[in-house]
């Protein structure tokens, strides 16, 4: 642990596995992050067991994964731990109907977003601890990185401890994913709540959407070819995130050319401007006031009538066509020497 930061960060030798020995592990869902959570655990020697409704989609990944699988009313009754890992939208629900039926005191009640237990749409009752393990990544790249010895940023968080001994049990499962190797802050539910919805909507999901969407059609419009402007606003968008990932925005400064450099400093905050702190700030309030988890809750209950038509509008937006058909040009440059007759006829596209 370090007493450099505002917060507790905690590593794998903060953390003891061991803690979660003779104790089984329901994992409630088999998607993004359920199949990572489970694979991992099992893989650091945990006992889990997989919650799956009857005619799950996921039911055959998670068994061919070698993984025990019931259903979530049954994985609860088998379980000391249990970790809801199904949408956040079907949470109250499955907390309803399979969880609250068969939860008994000293056992622990984990999530990996504090949205339901945040906006009172799950009450626990007393006895029972209830906490978080949040990955701050998409569910794939917690099992990649576990897979490559590497590690998964985490927030950890205690709603209820009622055993005394919440916070090291949570420490241990999330040493068992692989977060304590890169290491996992303690937070609260609500700060997680709604940090994770802004950023998300804000910036790493909602806003550079956007932002790609805004650059490539001003482009395009002017004239400039569909091609050049992909790349130019979507492609190399990865590469310089890697630069600030890697060493934060002056790595990236330092490494682009100094026109570029002058050019972003200049000009940057003429395109993201006040107005869009504002909007920043007014989408936040939205957050904190629950006015944005009302609306999903409301557009859920009616079938997700916008949520189907925005889906679709951004999957018919031009650059994802484009994106399609370049992507497919660089999938054969990354395959190196392994061209087939197919990669072939591209490269001929590619030399024209
Ligand atoms: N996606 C991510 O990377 C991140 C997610 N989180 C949080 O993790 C939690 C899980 O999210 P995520 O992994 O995206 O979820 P997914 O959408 O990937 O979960 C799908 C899984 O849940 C099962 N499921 C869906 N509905 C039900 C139901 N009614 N009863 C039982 N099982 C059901 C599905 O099985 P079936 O085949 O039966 O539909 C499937 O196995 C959420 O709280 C989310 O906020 C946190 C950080 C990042
Ligand atoms: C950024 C989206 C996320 O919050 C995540 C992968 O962390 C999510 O809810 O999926
Ligand atoms: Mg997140
Ligand atoms: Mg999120």
């Amino acid at each position: 642990m370090t007493d450099e930061f505002t917060t507790d960060i905690y590593y794998d030798d903060d953390a003891d596995v061991s803690t979660l020995d003779d104790e089984t592990v329901a994992v409630l869902g088999y998607g993004s992050q359920g199949h990572a959570h489970a694979l991992n655990l099992h893989e650091s020697g945990i006992d889990v067991v997989v919650g799956l409704r009857e005619d799950s989609s996921s039911r055959s990944a998670a068994e061919a994964d070698g993984l025990t699988v019931t259903t979530p009313a049954d994985a609860v009754k088998q379980a000391s731990y249990v970790s809801v890992l199904v949408p956040d939208t079907v949470q109250a629900d499955v907390y309803e109907n399979a969880i609250e039926p068969n939860l008994e005191s000293g056992q622990t009640l984990q999530f990996a977003h504090g949205l339901n237990i945040h906006y009172n749409q799950i009450q626990p009752p007393e006895g029972v601890d209830v906490t978080m393990v949040a990955p701050k990544s998409p569910g794939h790249l917690v099992r990649r990185n576990y897979e490559n010895d590497e590690g998964t940023p985490g927030l950890l968080a205690v709603y209820q401890d009622e055993t005394g001994e919440a916070d090291e049990r949570a420490l241990a499962y999330a040493k068992a994913i692989g977060c304590t190797r890169a290491g996992v802050i303690e937070t609260t539910f609500r700060e997680e709540v709604e940090s994770d919805l802004f950023g998300e909507q804000a910036v790493l999901c909602g806003g550079v959407t956007s932002l790609v969407k805004h650059g490539y059609e001003t482009l395009v419009d002017a004239g400039y070819s569909p091609e050049i402007a992909y790349f130019e606003c979507l492609n190399e968008l990865k590469l310089i995130v890697d630069l600030m990932y890697e060493g934060g925005h002056s790595e990236m400064w330092d490494s682009v050319s100094d026109t570029a450099e002058y050019g972003g400093l200049s000009r940057g905050d003429r395109i993201v401007d006040e107005n869009v702190r504002e909007n920043m700030e007014e989408t936040l309030e939205e957050i904190q006031n629950g006015d944005f988890t009302r609306e999903w809750i409301v557009e859920n209950q009616a079938g997700r009538p916008s949520y189907t038509q925005l889906r679709q509008a951004e999957k018919d937006h031009e650059i994802e066509e484009v994106g399609e058909r370049l992507r497919d040009l660089f999938a054969w440059a990354d395959e190196g020497t392994e061209t087939d007759d197919e990669d072939e006829s591209v490269r001929v596209q590619a030399d024209d």
